[in-house]
């Protein structure tokens, strides 16, 4: 018989503690990469679709910890592959929430996906800077920063044309959330002794192993897509989603 507070995760034949940090399994970067070819492959999801739901979620967990009253300016900086999408999303998210984000997406990807993200944003009134704004710039204008620059594909070390938005984000101290991967870290292995420090990590489908190094105010999982036998499959051991929330409170 299990004791108070404890859980079955569905069919599994493991036992989760209450919140599920000890269990929640922390996946390797191709464990992460496969989770992602079998959504697409064998579930037939759209990017399109999970990006959508990715980049919702991201913007919930935003307004969970960060009001648009307290933190109305976001500068939301986008990298040249999916965890950039995510992050057009979750800015147009931000719009509608109240927020005013203004985006950053000094590569961009050549694809009608993200043209099409970018222009809901242009129209929507969300503002693209061209220029990667100085500290000063910065701490003047943006009370938080999005960083979706790089997510579970990311290969260190960072080149050229992104050690300035990262310098932005170690030097400005203005509070970043990171999306499913803080940008620069080792997606195992974790940071190094200058790496940028996010405030909220937002994991997405699960968490990845870097995540165990975060030592930020809040973890939040988003991205509630991944089937149940997928999560079988994986043994993942996610945390129940409350409601219809699209993301989940790790710790802070
Ligand atoms: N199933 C899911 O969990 C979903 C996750 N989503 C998000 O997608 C990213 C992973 O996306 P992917 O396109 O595979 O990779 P990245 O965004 O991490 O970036 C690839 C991009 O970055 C370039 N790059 C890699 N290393 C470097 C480097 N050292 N310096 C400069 N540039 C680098 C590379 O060339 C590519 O252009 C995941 O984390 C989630 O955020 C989906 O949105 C939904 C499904
Ligand atoms: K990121």
């Amino acid at each position: 018989m299990l004791s108070a507070g404890k859980v079955v995760c569905r069919s599994f034949k493991r036992v989760c503690q209450p919140r599920f940090l000890s269990t929640m399994k922390y996946l390797n970067q191709t464990e992460a990469i496969n989770v992602d070819v079998e959504l697409f492959n064998e579930y037939k999801f759209s990017v399109d679709q999970l990006m959508e739901l990715a980049g919702l979620s991201c913007a919930h967990a935003i307004a969970k910890c960060y009001s648009a009253e307290s933190h109305k300016n976001v500068l939301v900086c986008c990298g040249p592959g999916n965890n950039g999408g995510d992050g057009l999303v979750c800015a147009r998210h931000l719009a509608l929430m109240n927020y005013k984000p203004a985006v950053y997406y000094p590569k961009r990807t050549d694809k009608e996906l993200y043209k099409n993200l970018t222009h809901q944003c242009c129209s929507m009134g969300v503002e693209i800077i061209n220029e990667c704004p100085s500290i000063d710039q910065a701490k003047g204008q943006y009370s938080l920063i999005v960083d979706a620059i790089f997510g579970f594909s990311f290969k260190p070390p960072v080149r050229d044309a992104f050690v300035p938005i990262l310098d932005l984000l170690k030097q400005s101290g203005i509070p970043i959330v990171s999306v499913d991967i803080p940008s620069g870290w080792h997606v195992e292995n974790g940071p190094s002794a200058d790496d940028i420090q996010p405030n909220l990590l937002i994991s997405l489908t699960a968490p990845k192993m870097c995540a165990r190094h975060f030592t930020g105010e809040y973890h939040y999982l988003g991205g509630r897509f991944v089937p149940f036998a997928l999560q079988e499959k994986y043994q993942l051991c996610l945390p129940p989603y409350h409601g219809t929330d699209t993301c989940v409170k790790l710790s802070g």
